[in-house]
């Protein structure tokens, strides 16, 4: 089965997702022992998606991190590169869109949408696996409407060194040995934890969203920053 390496070319990361979409959510659960669901609930919290507002949510997968923003009555496309992905979101869903959920194809480098066309965008532990960083941060802020909100939720660094020590070892040893015995693709979770321990941290992302143009940079460590919610805000 394949898996994507660091480089994160987009054809090995779409193929390796296409893989694994079938049990998706289900691994996801198993392997952040439920807290993915309380990162998504701070999500929507940080969000704050109005009734009425468009919000993208870019690398959406099945739609399982875009699901809770139409709660709050907002309307949203879930982008994402990998067929595989958008087709088990669309069957669990009944259509490709439904209840305000619309799946849409397209790659987070080269966004199908026009400029300014959203109140908010959002990417929940996607930008991580996109190959050109900076370019996804500036076509989110190409897309996004003056005054309109960048939310990013993804995995990050423990400030604390013994902690964070720990923590490594569970992401290189027994992750993707328990993620072995719920997947065919246990080489897509050696990737999973090989790239959250390259990814950058805190303060060198937040650097990164302002270079690409974002305003009111800001960020906030859950599970004591396990995950980051960076938030942003389209100045001009
Ligand atoms: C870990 S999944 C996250 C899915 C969902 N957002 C969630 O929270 O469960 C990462 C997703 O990023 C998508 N992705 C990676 N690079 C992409 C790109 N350049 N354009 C669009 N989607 C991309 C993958 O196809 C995959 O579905």
């Amino acid at each position: 089965m394949t898996r994507a390496e660091l480089d994160k070319q987009p054809y090995d990361v779409a193929t390796m997702f296409d893989g694994i979409a079938s049990r998706y959510d289900l691994v996801n659960d198993v392997l952040s022992l439920g807290q993915d669901r309380v990162w998504r609930r701070a999500m929507v919290k940080a969000v704050e998606a109005y009734s009425g507002e468009l919000v993208l949510d870019l690398a959406a997968g099945t739609g399982t991190s875009s699901e809770s923003f139409v709660s709050k009555g907002a309307r949203v496309i879930a982008c994402d590169f990998s067929q595989g992905m958008l087709r088990v979101g669309a069957e669990r869903r009944g259509g490709a869109s439904r209840d305000g959920v619309t799946f849409v194809a397209g790659d987070a480098l080269r966004l199908p949408f026009a400029d300014e066309t959203f109140d908010a965008v959002t990417i929940s532990f996607g930008l991580r696996n996109v190959n050109d960083v900076d370019q996804a941060l500036r076509e989110m802020r190409r897309v996004t409407k003056v005054g309109g909100r960048l939310v990013i939720c993804e995995f990050s660094h423990i400030p604390v060194e013994l902690v964070d020590k720990f923590y490594a070892t569970y992401l290189m040893a027994a992750l993707p040995k328990i993620a072995k015995c719920f997947t065919s693709n246990a080489a897509a979770y050696e990737y999973l934890s090989e790239s959250i321990m390259d990814w950058p941290d805190q303060a060198e992302l937040a650097a990164r969203l302002q270079r690409a143009g974002w305003s009111r940079v800001a960020w906030r460590n859950l599970t004591m920053g396990v995950v980051a919610l960076h938030r942003g805000v389209r100045g001009s």
